[in-house]
C-alpha cells in the first residue's frame, strides 16, 4: 500500500448477507472520528453509472472494475472507501487484489440459507421462480473467497461485534503502520532541516 492511500474494504457476499448493513455502521463509526470515509453500494453505483450493464459474468466484471476505478481515485486522496458488492468471482476479487491500492477483502459470511430466509428486497422469492435469471447463489456461482483479508459471520455475530472487529484490523493492521510512516517522515524532515544534527551538537556540549 502506498502510505498517502486509504484503505478500500471490499465488502463481498451473496445478496442478504449484509454487506450493506454493516459497510453502513463501519461509515458512520468512522465519521464519528473524524476520519474521511465514502461509501460505495453496488446498487447505488449500477444506478448511477452502470446502466445498461446486467448480471452475465462480463457485465459483472465490468461492474467491478468501475467501481475499483473509482475506489482508486477516492483512496488516492487518503480517504477510506467502504465499497459493498456482491463481487462474486474468483477472478474479479484477484483483479481488485493487483489493482487497487490499499485492497482489503472482507467476506461477509452468511448461509444462502439465511440469507433466502432473510430475503430483504423478495429476490430469493422471484429467483426460485426463476423470474430473474443468473442469480447469485441460486442459478449463478458465488465462489467463496480463499484468503480474505478478514470474515465477518453475521449469522453468528452481532452488527456490533462485526463493526468493532474490523475497526480493530484497521487499528492493527493500517492505523498503526500510518502513525508510523508519518514518525518516520517527521524524523526524516528534522534530520534535513539540520534539527537532528543541531540536537546532537546540544547533547555533545553537555
Ligand atoms: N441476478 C442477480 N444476481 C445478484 N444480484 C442481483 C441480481 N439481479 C439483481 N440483483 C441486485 O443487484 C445487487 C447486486 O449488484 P452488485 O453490483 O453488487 O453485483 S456484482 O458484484 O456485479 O455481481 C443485489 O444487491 P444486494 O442484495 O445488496 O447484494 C441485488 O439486489
Ligand atoms: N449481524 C448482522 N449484520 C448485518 N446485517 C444483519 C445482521 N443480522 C441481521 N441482519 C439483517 O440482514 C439484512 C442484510 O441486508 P443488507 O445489508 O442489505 O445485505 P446486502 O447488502 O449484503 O445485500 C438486513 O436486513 C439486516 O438488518
Amino acid at each position: 500500500m502506498e502510505s498517502s492511500s486509504g484503505s478500500v474494504l471490499w465488502f463481498t457476499g451473496l445478496s442478504g448477507s449484509g454487506k450493506t448493513t454493516t459497510a453502513q455502521q463501519v461509515y458512520a463509526r468512522l465519521k464519528e472520528i473524524g476520519r474521511p470515509v465514502e461509501l460505495l453500494d453496488g446498487d447505488a453505483v449500477r444506478a448511477a453509472i452502470g446502466r445498461g450493464l446486467g448480471f452475465s459474468r462480463s457485465d459483472r466484471l465490468e461492474n467491478i472494475q468501475r467501481i475499483a476505478y473509482i475506489a482508486n481515485l477516492l483512496s488516492g486522496h487518503g480517504i477510506t472507501v467502504l465499497v459493498s458488492a456482491i463481487t462474486p468471482y474468483k477472478e474479479m476479487r484477484d483483479y481488485l487484489r493487483s489493482h487497487v491500492n490499499g485492497y482489503v477483502e472482507v467476506y461477509v459470511s452468511c448461509s444462502l440459507e439465511q440469507c433466502e430466509a432473510r430475503d430483504v428486497k423478495g429476490l430469493y422469492a422471484k429467483a426460485r421462480r426463476q423470474e430473474i435469471p443468473q442469480f447469485t447463489g441460486i442459478s449463478d456461482a458465488y465462489e467463496i473467497p480463499e484468503q480474505p483479508d478478514l470474515t465477518i459471520d453475521t449469522e453468528k455475530r452481532s452488527l456490533e461485534a462485526n463493526t468493532e472487529q474490523i475497526l480493530e484490523w484497521l487499528r492493527r493492521n493500517r492505523w498503526k503502520a500510518e502513525a508510523w510512516t508519518v514518525q518516520s517522515a517527521i524524523a526524516a524532515g528534522r534530520e534535513q532541516s539540520g534539527e537532528g544534527k543541531a540536537i546532537e551538537e546540544v547533547r555533545n556540549i553537555r
